[in-house]
């Protein structure tokens, strides 16, 4: 069976030292946290579902984030029984004036730190994600 690919950004801001991690919170289902993302339409790359869903779940734009390419990290794991396919990159927030703005698709947002993203996050292969995309920022940083 092939696998639903979806495809996301973990965005995270840097200021004042300090690292948060944007997640949403779905306003459907068990009300989940989750990076934006969402399915690869036909014709498109997951880089370019990646943005396009960014953009449609928090209104942020290609133009105030900058991506990780190298950082490319996938999850798989089964919804409803079925295999989904799930690839992430690191991005950073590099516009200091871009708002947030929700879709109907979400009813909150939270910038958190790496602890707080993990614990809410609730799936272990996520957390694990953010637990390696922060190892790589620090040392990009010399953090
Ligand atoms: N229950 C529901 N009721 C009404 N409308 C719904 C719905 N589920 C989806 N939709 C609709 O589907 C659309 C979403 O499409 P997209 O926006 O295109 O897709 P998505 O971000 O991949 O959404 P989804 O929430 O389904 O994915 P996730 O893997 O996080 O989550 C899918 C499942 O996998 C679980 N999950 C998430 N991460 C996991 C992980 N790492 N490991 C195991 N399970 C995980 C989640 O808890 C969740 O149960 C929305 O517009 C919505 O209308």
């Amino acid at each position: 069976m092939a696998p639903k690919v979806a495809a996301g950004f973990v965005i995270f801001r840097y200021a004042s030292s300090k690292i948060e991690y944007l997640l949403l919170q779905t306003s459907y289902g068990i009300h989940h946290w989750t990076p934006p993302k969402g399915h690869v339409d036909p014709g498109e790359t997951d880089l370019m579902t990646a943005y396009r869903e960014t953009q449609e779940e928090s209104g942020l734009k290609k133009a105030d984030i900058k991506v990780f390419e190298e950082t490319k990290t996938t999850l798989n794991y089964k919804v409803k029984g079925k295999p989904k396919v799930v690839h992430y990159w690191l991005a950073e927030l590099i516009n200091p004036d871009a708002k947030v703005k929700l879709s109907n698709e979400h009813q909150d947002f939270k910038w958190l730190p790496l602890k707080e993203a993990c614990e809410i996050s609730g799936y272990q292969d996520m957390e694990d994600v953010l637990n390696k995309f922060d190892e790589f920022l620090r040392k990009e940083r010399n953090l």
